[in-house]
């Protein structure tokens, strides 16, 4: 049996939900994944850093109501987030990134993965913006010191849209992809569907953990403009920037829109998209779209999200599951866990007896 030392960056909805995960199931991981996660660090711009190189309880972690700087008063612990300190020095085989998605440079998370990498730390992160604007270089680091990056919460949540369509889809020959990639903008839309206006709606997103920090980035579709990129660079190989994808979000929709969208048997819904053009090229594009309810995509509601994957040997292959949510998305930092195992990391972790 395994056990991994991570450092988790950033406790938010993410990582305390992780950390909850721990609590409750590294026993049944013990048993049925053959390995164990211990937290050996943890830093938050809010609430400080902690290093206890023995390992921090996850339930106290969890279940302490810290205030801002609290980590202070922990052993090993200061009122500041030293993210750097403690991304190169902890004791950890992996980085748990899920500080904020910062959708124009992606920084201070794509500092934050390469000095895991070049520490020889793996990468685990939900956080899209290293993904989209510096996967390649993230991926060389990682490449160079012997370690993995990995990042398939970036986009969907916990359901595994990016290693499904490159694993289990090798070889079908993919040409492009349209979906619904923003669980709280789709979730807007179905709370205005029932009368709710656009605000309140945004607030109960934000209160459900599916919002980003700011959620101007949901409903301005810059959180799917991101995604787009995520998928385009890397299912169908293009070398897109965000800058370079048309992108319109749902904030400029009416309760009257939504209302007159009804009445002709048809829905709203958020669309990102990418093709590969005949001259090799990708195009990417994010808009609402009025979509008849006999649309595949009509269907789909609240935050869950689907792509349909346009394949020349398959024709369309629809993944449709969770694209928000604290529990789903650390889900998927725990199947990035899984895939590093998978991949023999193991010896580079603490064997148990
Ligand atoms: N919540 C969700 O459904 C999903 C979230 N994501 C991404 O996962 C990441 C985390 O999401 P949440 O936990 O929901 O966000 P959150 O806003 O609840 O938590 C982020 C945490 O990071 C901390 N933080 C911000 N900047 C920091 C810095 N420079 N250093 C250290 N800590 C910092 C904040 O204090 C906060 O506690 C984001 O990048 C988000 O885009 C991805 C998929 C789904
Ligand atoms: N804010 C995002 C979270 C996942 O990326 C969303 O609502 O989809």
């Amino acid at each position: 049996m395994t056990i991994y030392n991570i450092a988790l960056i950033g406790f938010g909805g993410v990582n305390r939900a992780l950390t909850e995960l721990i609590a409750a199931k590294n026993q049944l991981w013990e048993r049925d994944l053959g390995f164990r996660l211990n937290i050996v660090a943890v830093s938050d711009l809010y609430l400080g850093s902690v290093i206890s190189p023995n390992g921090l309880d996850a339930k106290t972690l969890v279940d302490a109501k810290f205030e801002k700087g609290g980590f202070g008063q922990l052993s090993g612990g200061s009122a500041e987030a030293d993210n750097e300190t403690i991304i190169k020095t902890a004791p950890a085989d992996i980085v748990v990134e899920a500080t904020y998605t910062n959708p124009n440079d992606g920084e201070p998370a794509v500092s934050h993965c390469r000095w895991a990498l070049e520490t020889g730390k793996h990468v685990v992160t939900t956080n899209k913006g290293p993904v989209a604007i510096a996967a390649p270089a993230l991926k060389a680091f990682a490449k160079t010191n012997g370690v993995r990056f990995e990042y398939e919460g970036a986009v969907m949540s916990g359901t595994p849209i990016i290693r499904m369509a490159e694993r289990t889809l090798a070889g079908a020959e993919l040409k492009g992809f349209e979906g619904i990639l923003n669980g709280t903008s789709n979730f807007v839309l179905g709370r205005m569907e029932s009368g709710l206006d656009f605000a309140s709606a945004v607030k109960e997103a934000q209160k459900l953990g599916y919002a980003e920090a700011d959620p101007t980035a949901d409903v301005e579709g810059f959180d799917v403009r991101l995604k787009v990129v995520i998928l385009a660079n890397e299912l169908l190989g293009a070398n897109l920037k965000p800058e370079d994808i048309s992108c319109k979000g749902v904030s400029g929709l009416s309760l009257s829109d939504i209302e007159e969208a009804a009445k002709a048997n048809s829905r709203w819904k958020l669309i990102g998209a990418a093709v590969r053009n005949d001259d090799g090229s990708v195009t990417g594009s994010v808009s609402p779209k009025r979509l008849g309810l006999d649309h595949p995509l009509a269907g789909v509601n609240g935050a869950t999200n689907a792509v349909s994957l346009d394949t020349e040997l398959l024709g369309a292959v629809t993944i449709t599951g969770p694209g928000a949510g604290r529990i789903e998305t650390a889900y998927a930092l725990l199947s990035d866990i899984v895939a590093i195992h998978s991949a023999g990391a193991s010896s580079t972790a603490k064997e148990a007896a």
